[in-house]
């Protein structure tokens, strides 16, 4: 391994940054060898390709089933892997199609098409970029990003690439809804009444992320998407036929195999806190893709929208009793934002640092 002597690392990110071509415009460049930037250390990469075993899946759980079964499997889903596919969800093939493909038309457009998008740390509108935590990261990762808010203050339409924003409006329509019966299900699994977590306004924030993970010369070297837990209530994704998500279950990372049709969904580190532990945010990493073919996948954090009076949130007060007394403080707004946007993805999440 080369000596750190000489090596600036920032002003390789900053030159990538500028450049704004992507890996996917490393990808297609045709390199051999990936920058030094993208290097991970060693201890992240140990054990990176063996296969997990085929038995070991995340519950799937299909949405046509009884209403207290499926009640009962996702809350046996978020309370043991926090990670969860679901069929029958009521989204046509032909949405989930066109949306996979539009982002991956948005991807494939030269940079230049693409570059006057480029932009980072935006609450609100649409960026694309590269490692959104770019500068905030240890290591850069194998995947670009684009990223659009959709709810509560949509981007303006004419601001989401032309190239798929028939499908991204589209598809934030269907997820709505998928996210609305989740949500549901997920309040009525803690005991709540149905529209509990409706009231409390916690699926009425979205941001959509279409990422791609192109083809990577040395799969070996880096990641995808380094490992982390989403910090909201709950994501939603949607990803095309080339595998790559894992999901640490236990001390292993379990392969997330796409399913036709299928829809992953995982619990964030807000719904873990305000269910006191009960649903677990749990931490997931994207392997760098070896296939000539680009991963892609489209994930929309759902997050609540209003804040208590206080201006901070905590375990609900409704979960707590005598023998379950809160394991976590409140915490404040300010806090929570701090804490995802001054670090990277790889650094502490928020449920550490409240744990009473
Ligand atoms: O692309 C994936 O499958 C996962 C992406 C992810 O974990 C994220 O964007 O938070
Ligand atoms: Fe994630």
């Amino acid at each position: 391994m080369a000596s750190s002597v000489g090596y600036d690392r920032m002003k390789e990110v900053k030159e990538f940054d500028e450049s704004k071509m992507g890996v996917k415009g490393l990808s297609d460049s045709g390199v051999s060898t990936i920058p030094r930037m993208f290097l991970h250390p060693p201890e992240s990469l140990s054990g990176l390709r063996n296969p997990s075993s085929p038995s070991i899946q995340i519950p799937i759980i299909d949405l046509s089933n009884e209403r207290t079964e499926i009640v009962r499997q996702i809350r046996d889903a978020a309370t043991t892997w926090g990670f969860f596919q679901v069929t029958n969800h009521g989204i046509p093939n032909s949405a989930l199609n066109d949306t996979v493909s539009a982002i991956k038309s948005f991807h494939e457009q030269p940079k230049e098409a693409k570059s006057k998008f480029y932009s980072r740390g935006e609450l609100g509108g649409v960026m694309y970029a590269s490692n959104n935590d770019l500068y905030r990261a240890e290591a850069a990762s194998w995947h670009d990003s684009l990223q659009v808010w959709m709810a509560p203050e949509a981007a303006p339409a004419e601001e989401i690439p032309e190239i798929c924003r028939k499908e991204v409006v589209e598809w934030d329509a269907h997820v709505k809804n998928v996210a609305d019966k989740v949500m549901e299900l997920l309040g009525l699994g803690l005991g709540l009444d149905a529209g509990k977590f409706k009231e409390l306004t916690f699926s009425d924030g979205r941001a959509m992320v279409g990422h791609i993970y192109p083809y990577c010369p040395q799969p070996d070297l880096t990641l995808g998407i380094t490992p982390h837990t989403d910090p909201g209530i709950i994501t939603v994704l949607l990803q095309n036929e080339i595998q790559g998500l894992q999901v640490k279950h236990g001390d292993d990372w379990v392969d997330v195999k796409p399913i036709p049709g299928g829809l992953i969904i995982n619990i964030g580190d807000f719904l873990q806190i305000v269910s006191n532990g009960e649903y677990k945010s749990v931490q997931h990493r994207v392997l760098a893709n070896a296939a000539k073919e680009p991963r892609i996948s489209i994930v929309t954090f759902i997050n609540l929208v209003k804040w208590r009076d206080s201006g901070s949130y905590g375990p609900l007060p409704e979960l707590l009793t005598l023998e379950k007394p809160a394991i976590y403080r409140d915490f404040t707004r300010q806090e929570f934002l701090e804490n995802f946007y001054s670090k990277g993805l790889d650094s502490k999440s928020l449920v550490e640092k409240i744990k009473l």
